[in-house]
């Protein structure tokens, strides 16, 4: 097969079918993790084989506009999980009644139980002002750093590892915790670490905050609100027989293999 494989090119495009359901089940069983977090150390093998995937994320212009903080220090976590903490009961404020309620018993945060604390920034100036692919959409170096996280959590779910995301910040203050300069840009602070289980649905879901939206309403063909036409119907139809993650909790996926 690699015999004809012109060279600088892959030697073959395909997966195998386990391959490709691996990756599938790696999509469909990520989960964002705040509660089942074990204090297990994250191997340093591991911890590398995570950040050199989201390394490998696409960039605009291939311009690669993330850093990558990595937080263990007992300390730095509980400065963190502070700010955390103001900005939820801001948060909590901005419900109301029983919403609030509701809110206020969501676990949104791991910080402090997760062994590895991650904070992935982006660099807006990184390469000069011009860059391939962002000449007219200014935010899509934004877009770059969210698909490294993207491939970190996904490559955290093949290694068995939960992954939770902390927004509840003022961006400011986490910046000034750690010593983030101020021309650079937080995008995500995550909570990672091996985990006891993985919940089979979001616990948004679970909690009966909000439910997935049905992926044929979210359809347009040919433009937007454009109805579904005779040769679409195939589609839609294949849509309601990709298997995805059982709907059954009691199924939850074990976290270690
Ligand atoms: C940009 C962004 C920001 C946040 C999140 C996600 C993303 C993409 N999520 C996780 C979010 O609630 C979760 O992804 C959805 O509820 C869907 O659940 P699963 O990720 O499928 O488990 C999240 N979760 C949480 O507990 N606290 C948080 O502050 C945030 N912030």
């Amino acid at each position: 097969m690699s015999d004809t494989t012109p060279p600088g090119m892959q030697p073959h495009p395909g997966f195998s079918e386990e391959e490709r359901d691996a990756v599938y089940r790696a999509i469909f069983t990520r989960r964002d993790v705040r509660s089942e977090f074990l204090p297990d150390p994250v191997p340093d093998e591991v911890l590398a084989r995570v950040l050199t995937a989201a390394h490998h994320a696409p960039s605009v212009g291939f311009m690669q506009p993330w850093d990558f903080l990595v937080i263990r220090s007992p300390a730095v976590k509980a400065r963190v999980q502070a700010l955390y903490r103001q900005a939820n009961e801001e948060a909590a404020q901005l419900f109301e009644g029983e919403k609030q309620a509701t809110y206020r018993n969501l676990k949104l945060e791991g910080i402090v139980e997760a062994p590895v604390n991650l904070c992935i920034t982006c660099d807006r100036r990184r390469h000069g002002p011009v860059v391939v692919g962002r000449t007219h959409i200014e935010t899509m170096d934004i877009f770059s750093s969210v698909c490294a996280v993207q491939n970190l959590w996904l490559a955290a779910r093949a290694e068995g590892l939960g992954v939770g995301w902390v927004s509840i910040f003022h961006q400011d203050a986490l910046r000034d915790t750690l010593g983030i300069p101020r021309d650079i840009l937080p995008i995500a602070y995550l909570c990672m670490g091996y985990v006891s289980q993985f919940h089979a649905r979001p616990e948004l879901e679970k909690a009966g905050w909000l439910s997935r939206l049905p992926l044929e309403e979210l359809l347009h063909f040919d433009g937007w609100g454009g109805a579904a036409g005779e040769a679409d119907g195939a589609l839609l139809g294949a849509l309601g027989k990709v298997g995805v993650n059982p709907e059954d909790d009691r199924r939850s996926t074990p976290g270690r293999r």
